[in-house]
């Protein structure tokens, strides 16, 4: 059994380098949340497992601050299946613990989205936080990111479930990495900058060799949208672009107008 757990800007050179060297009778999952672009249009992690390595891979998603698990605090995770219910109830036995609650849904793509695009909101937060716009702004924040997360899910795959937003994955996950993620801190000190250092300048200070995934997937998303036409549908998901690459200042989180999707 395999598990992929690396930033997601690694795994097309991962797989190219597992590539061949697997034999016999394996399963895999991905705890990676992002997406590669393709000429083709996004391929989830999974995917990419799953077409370079000829395996199937199921993903875990949830509210998993990994410190916050380390010292035992409980919490939830999800585990996204395609096809037989069997595997991930291996998977769900293998990770639970009486602190770690997993529960298997049966939609690998929306669980898989949930996760990686949700840092593109937790980035977002951050923003405010930074800009110190209050609870209200974090608050509104969040439901228009999560409104995002769900169309542009159900765009790209018509079969993800309105449900699984309600699952760890979903709505659980982006409280807490708008709360506590790195993702959030980091966007909170770039905003605090008014986008002066970059967000490559304040990873490396405040990270220590880890590597944020919402700026690179906000990129990802962007290019999506770009390419589909859908740009306007998607304010805060292309906004969050915008200010990471300059083109906009912090202050822009706001400032647009809601599409009704
Ligand atoms: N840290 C968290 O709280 C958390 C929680 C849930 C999910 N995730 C997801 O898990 C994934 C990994 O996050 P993380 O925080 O464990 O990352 P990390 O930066 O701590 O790196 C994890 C692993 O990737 C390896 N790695 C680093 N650079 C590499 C490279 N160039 N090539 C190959 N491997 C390399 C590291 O050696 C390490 O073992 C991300 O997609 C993240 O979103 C993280
Ligand atoms: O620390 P972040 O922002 O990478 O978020 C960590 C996890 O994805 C939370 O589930």
């Amino acid at each position: 059994m395999l598990v992929f757990v690396t930033p997601h800007q690694f795994m097309d050179g991962i797989c190219k380098k597992l590539d061949g060297k697997i034999t016999g009778d394996v399963e895999a999952i991905s705890l990676v949340k992002g997406m590669e672009v393709k000429k083709e249009g996004p391929c989830m992690i999974s995917s990419l497992i799953s077409k370079q390595l000829g395996i199937n891979c199921c993903v875990l998603m949830g509210a998993n601050i990994a410190n916050e698990i380390a010292v035992e605090k409980f919490s939830e995770a999800t585990v996204g299946y395609r096809g037989s219910r069997e595997i991930a109830d291996t998977w769900v036995q293998l990770f639970s613990t009486p602190y770690f609650m997993v529960t298997p849904v049966h939609d690998v793509e929306g669980v898989e989205l949930c996760g990686t695009l949700k840092n593109v909101v937790a980035i977002a937060a951050g923003f405010v936080d930074g800009l110190e716009m209050g609870n209200n702004t974090k608050a509104a924040i969040m439901r228009i990111g999560l409104r995002e997360m769900k169309a542009l899910s159900k765009l790209l795959f018509p079969s993800v479930k309105d449900s699984t937003f309600f699952e760890s994955c979903g709505v659980a996950d982006v409280i807490t990495t708008c709360l506590g993620g790195r993702n959030r801190r980091v966007a909170e000190a770039f905003a605090k900058s008014r986008g002066k250092r970059s967000f490559d300048e304040l990873e490396a200070e405040m990270l220590q060799g880890q590597k944020l995934q919402g700026v690179s997937t906000a990129k990802e998303v962007y290019e999506v949208l770009k390419h589909c036409g859908w740009l306007e549908m998607f304010p805060l998901f292309s906004t969050v672009h915008q200010i990471c690459t300059g083109r906009l200042q912090p202050e822009a989180i706001v400032q647009y107008r809601e599409n009704k999707l």
